[in-house]
């Protein structure tokens, strides 16, 4: 995307408040108290909620560790906020993040999304556990490219069958999470006894795939409980280590990208693995509580495998500047989380492209006032070495 909306100023806003939604509040904080509002109490803290606070809260004050050292009188006339990912030129450096069960923050959900990163040229992460099937959010997406997020189930036929499906609909790669073997302590839901994939939501993938469905004696449609009960031993598979891989390799020809790296050495064994890719990330601070902020993950993962494979980055993005930080530490592009979903709870489809508008917007001001006018060339060098702790 080269100087996306333009260089005069007012065009530059314009472009960010497509609309000027009403509904949206510019400020992030007030973005997400306009979301609670819409939503019940369970759905905000499904969303809003981590593993504990700790980690979630030390995905951003690790971010404003990190500071930009802008440079002055660059020719910022052109920008380009464009990067290569997998080998394929992106507009953009954003990437939507997988985020399941949209069905309790919007009815239109997975829809919605795909709509409005098509409308921005964003390319969409789909969850394995999605409200609407993995083929018809494909469609949604029109030209713009989507990737499949694979929760690896317990059962090696369902996972070549999900895969396989995702292909065979147009995904460019398969995203495989790691960290979400199990769910964690989550006291936000347990308070609210609040799991709603147990009550079927969320499951469009699994009750629309022929071998999920080979594996119930009547189908989610005539017993959703024992659908739900099927899925819950299915879902997950603890015992499987990096030697499994290879099966999911031989399963398909897309590339695969493993999510939730955090270890310089885990990125080694994913190289060793014949992955074409990692992403950086906590999860949002929602599994283990007391990790590394992605952010400080991010340079040692970088460092060992970043000139191998491609290395992207997610939890705590929320302005331009995270953008930038995050893309001069070395990662290829970064995955837009909460925010996004604020915004489809706020305004559906509409709602999402508007938060990504202003996040682009804010990205190539940011860029192009730090002297730099091409986002391929931000570097360590345009960033101060992180504070300690409590600057
Ligand atoms: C409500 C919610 C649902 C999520 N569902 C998934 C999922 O299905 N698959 C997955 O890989 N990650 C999932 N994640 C993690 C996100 O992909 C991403 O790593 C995280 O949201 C980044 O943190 P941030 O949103 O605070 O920036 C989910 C996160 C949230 C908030
Ligand atoms: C269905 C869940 C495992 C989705 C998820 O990853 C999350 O809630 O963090």
């Amino acid at each position: 995307m080269t100087t996306p909306y333009g260089n005069h100023q007012l065009s530059i806003y314009a472009g960010g408040l497509k609309g000027r939604r009403p509904d949206l509040p510019l400020r992030y904080v007030d973005l997400e108290a306009r979301a609670r509002q819409m939503l019940s109490d369970e759905a905000y803290w499904y969303v809003a909620g981590g593993a504990g606070e700790s980690s979630m809260t030390a995905n951003r004050d690790a971010f404003d560790r990190y500071r930009l050292v802008p440079r002055m009188l660059t020719d910022i006339s052109v920008r380009d906020l464009g990067r290569t990912v997998l080998g394929k030129r992106q507009p953009t450096p954003l990437m939507i993040a997988p985020l399941g069960v949209q069905e309790i923050i919007h009815e239109r959900a997975e829809l919605a999304v795909a709509e409005a990163a098509a409308a921005v040229d964003v390319p969409m992460i789909l969850s394995t556990v999605s409200s609407f099937a993995l083929e018809e959010v494909r469609s949604a997406l029109g030209a713009t490219s989507g990737w499949y997020q694979l929760y690896w189930p317990n059962d090696d036929a369902l996972a070549t069958s999900l895969v396989q499906r995702a292909e065979a609909a147009g995904y460019e790669a398969i995203v495989i999470t790691l960290d979400t073997k199990m769910l964690a302590w989550r006291e936000r839901d347990l308070e609210g006894a609040y799991l709603p994939f147990l009550q079927g939501q969320g499951l469009a993938n699994y009750f629309s795939d022929p071998v999920f469905r080979a594996g119930l004696e009547q189908p989610p449609e005539a017993d959703m409980r024992a659908a739900v009960k099927h899925w819950s031993n299915v879902f997950a598979a603890p015992a499987r280590t990096w030697e499994d891989l290879a099966r999911l390799r031989a399963a398909t020809d897309l590339p695969l990208v493993l999510k939730g790296v955090l270890h310089p050495e885990d990125a080694l064994a994913a190289r060793a693995a014949g992955m074409d890719g990692v992403i950086v990330s906590n999860h949002g601070g929602r599994q283990v509580d007391g990790s590394i902020a992605a952010i400080d993950a991010l340079a040692g993962v970088v460092d060992a495998v970043g000139d191998q494979i491609d290395v992207l980055f997610d939890s705590g993005i929320r302005r331009g500047a995270d953008v930038l930080k995050a893309i001069a530490l070395g990662a290829d592009a970064v995955l837009v989380g909460r925010p996004y979903a604020w915004g489809l709870a706020c305004d559906g489809a509409a709602g999402v492209e508007e938060v990504l508008r202003r996040l682009l917007a804010d990205t190539d001001l940011s860029m192009a006032l730090s002297g730099v006018a091409r986002l391929d060339d931000m570097s360590r060098r345009s960033l101060q070495q992180p504070l300690p702790a409590g600057m």
